[in-house]
């Protein structure tokens, strides 16, 4: 043991000797005046981080059954895409799902403007702060922004029981291939992940097939996860045939429990 050193005990931390700092927590916090640079520091960065879960958390736990649409943040308007993404917004809508987006502009829009279209319809989106000024396209209900993109798309994912994706950028293969990567560990279970645009999709679908399928970077079997279709009706008939499976299955699973237990008295 070396003596005479310093020592200094922060919450689960010990530190001794040159480590030891000038002055405590409370006091840098206490004190009036001083630097600002802690704001950009990671142990407050991490309360950041969680404010944005409680947020999020709190303002979609009451949320309808949700479906999440990607796509393109520069699809124009009056292009078969962006009217694609208002049928489906309509159609999800009509279907009884609440329709989340990233809250942008192109696909996004056209989704949310879909779901505003029907009487009852909720309009979702989940914004991103960027780097440019960029505001929430105008047919968002519930609008939350995140400065991280890792809890947004934990948002993503928790409140919403398939992805829809459009034709789209680096953003739309990052969001689908992280679903994918998802639903292929078992992350989440019965969860859809459907391909609207045959065309678009098709060149990316043959290279999955020959390269990753045919090379053995994923089992024959991952093909399956992904679903394509041009049919904005049958996209969600996909996803509500995925929602009756997930729920005929959890009540097979309550009834195989209950059996087990035996009924209570
Ligand atoms: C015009 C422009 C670049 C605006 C960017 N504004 C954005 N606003 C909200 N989400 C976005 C934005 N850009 C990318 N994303 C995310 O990435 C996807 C689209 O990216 P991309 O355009 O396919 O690559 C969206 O589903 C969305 O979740």
């Amino acid at each position: 043991m070396r003596a005479n050193r310093r020592e200094r005990r922060q919450g689960q931390a010990v530190v001794r000797g040159n480590l030891v700092p000038e002055s405590t927590h409370d006091q840098r916090l206490l004190a009036r005046q001083g630097s600002s640079d802690w704001v950009h520091m990671d142990p407050w960065r991490v309360l950041r981080i969680q404010a944005e879960f409680v947020e999020g958390f709190g303002q979609l736990a009451e949320l309808p059954r949700a479906v999440t649409v990607f796509g393109s943040a520069r699809t124009p308007e009056e292009t078969p895409d962006y009217e694609t993404g208002r049928k489906l917004g309509i159609a999800l809508a009509q279907a009884g799902f609440a329709v989340i987006t990233g809250g942008g502009p192109g696909v996004m829009e056209a989704a949310n403007r879909g779901a505003t279209e029907v009487d009852g319809g909720v309009s979702v989106g989940l914004g991103i702060e960027l780097p440019f000024e960029q505001r929430m396209n105008d047919y968002v209900d519930l609008g939350i922004e995140f400065r991280y993109f890792f809890v947004r798309k934990t948002m993503f994912v928790k409140y919403s029981c398939g992805f829809i994706a459009l034709p789209g950028g680096f953003g739309t293969l990052d969001e689908l291939f992280e679903s994918l990567t998802l639903v292929q560990t078992r992350k989440v279970t019965s969860f859809p992940v459907v391909l609207m645009g045959s065309e678009f999709w098709g060149g990316l679908l043959e290279w999955i097939k020959s390269q990753l399928a045919g090379t053995g970077k994923i089992a024959p079997q991952d093909l399956d996860l992904i679903k394509v279709t041009d049919d904005v009706d049958e996209a969600v008939k996909i996803i509500t045939d995925s929602e009756l499976h997930r729920s005929r299955q959890l009540d097979e699973e309550r009834e195989a429990a209950r059996a087990q237990v035996g009924e209570p008295q």
